[in-house]
């Protein structure tokens, strides 16, 4: 070994060893605010949003945002987890989005429930065996998770966070040869995310949707197992891992872009992180101009809106629901002061949650 990489790797033990040091030091930190937790509330995303956002603020590199935050949500889930280990309710199998979702946001320190479908997910944090879900709400190519809003009108849930994941798919096969593949199987979004790309490279092969791509990758996995495939699997490379499958190609979107926006469910409302979004539902009169009307009070109390999303409302024929974000958090004045309006104009309305914006 020459001298100079040798002085390099004992000056990174003797970091390593500080950081250490300084990490268990947090760690009992957190322990000792566990205890103080009167309300058994542990998780507080507004605090770790804060916390994140300073070190990325702070940090001059070589290290990107994107690594400070992960360091940083890696060292908080495991103080977290010294509190409690949270368990979080997310669509599986394991090696969906949703999962990926779930590890960007609670990190490795958490137990994972899975569960079949998003109903399935709503329903075991409102039981109680889950404390948090994870949910996709819209996808940047394919817009809105439909069942995601209807279900979240009808739900005593809060929305307490937000992630947002860039989706990249893989084709993954027990084949190694792509000319040998028949059948693509895949999330019924996933393939439309894939349609311009399958249409150029597998132009004759026949399309399936199943519930989810770790699904999808998965049933390849069983049918290797019991006949041997020819089939392929769209899913992601977490997938490819867990179930033992060649990636063919990556990164097969049509779009480069492609993110998936989730939303984090739980039944405690968050404080606000200085730099938050609020959820809403709502309802306008069955008049011409009624939406635009019944969002004035949104400009003029300068609150600005990210989202507007229409929905039927599955009541009467021809009658919709409107889900709104908009930035700043429900205790903000301005934000007070135009809910309070919207709630005056409109024939319903639900503020489903404040929460901290998504951080990269
Ligand atoms: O500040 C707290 O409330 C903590 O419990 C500490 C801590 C952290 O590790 O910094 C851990 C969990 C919470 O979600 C937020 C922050």
């Amino acid at each position: 070994m020459s001298d100079l990489l040798k002085q390099f790797r004992d000056k990174i033990d003797a970091i390593d060893a500080q950081l250490l040091a300084l990490v268990n030091e947090r760690a009992k930190l957190a322990r000792e605010i566990g205890h103080l937790k009167n309300d058994g509330v542990i998780y507080r995303p507004e605090r770790e949003a804060q916390i994140i956002r300073r070190m990325q603020s702070e940090n001059d590199g070589p290290l990107s945002a994107e690594a400070v935050s992960y360091i940083f949500r890696a060292v908080m889930s495991n103080c977290r987890a010294l509190e409690k280990e949270l368990a979080i309710a997310f669509l599986g199998p394991l090696g969906t989005y949703s999962e990926e979702a779930a590890l960007k946001q609670f990190g490795e320190g958490r137990q994972a429930v899975v569960c079949a479908s998003i109903d399935e997910v709503f329903r075991t944090v409102e039981a109680g065996q889950a404390d948090y879900g994870i949910v996709p709400v819209e996808n940047s190519t394919e817009g809105a998770v439909g069942i995601t809003l209807d279900l979240l009108l009808g739900s005593a849930l809060q929305v307490v966070g937000e992630v947002t994941l860039p989706v990249h798919h893989c084709l993954l096969s027990a084949q190694q040869d792509i000319t040998q593949i028949s059948h693509v199987f895949g999330h019924a979004q996933s393939l439309s995310q894939c349609h311009e790309w399958l249409n150029k490279i597998l132009p004759n092969v026949e399309r399936e949707a199943v519930i989810s791509n770790a699904r999808a990758a998965q049933m390849i996995h069983e049918l290797v197992a019991s006949q041997g495939t020819f089939a392929a699997a769209i899913a992601s490379k977490r997938a490819a891992e867990l179930f033992d499958l060649h990636i063919l190609a990556e990164n097969i979107e049509d779009d480069p872009k492609n993110t998936t926006r989730f939303l984090v469910l739980g039944s405690h409302a968050v404080a606000p992180s200085g730099q938050d979004k609020t959820s809403l539902v709502m309802s306008a009169h069955n008049k011409p101009g009624a939406v635009l009307q019944l969002l004035e009070p949104l400009s003029r109390h300068g609150v600005s809106m990210t989202k507007l999303e229409s929905r039927p409302s599955r009541q009467n024929l021809w009658n919709y629901v409107f889900f709104v974000d908009i930035e700043g958090h429900q205790q903000a004045p301005n934000v007070q002061a135009a809910l309070a309006e919207l709630a005056d104009r409109s024939t319903f309305l639900k503020v489903l949650g404040s929460y901290p914006t998504a951080i990269i």
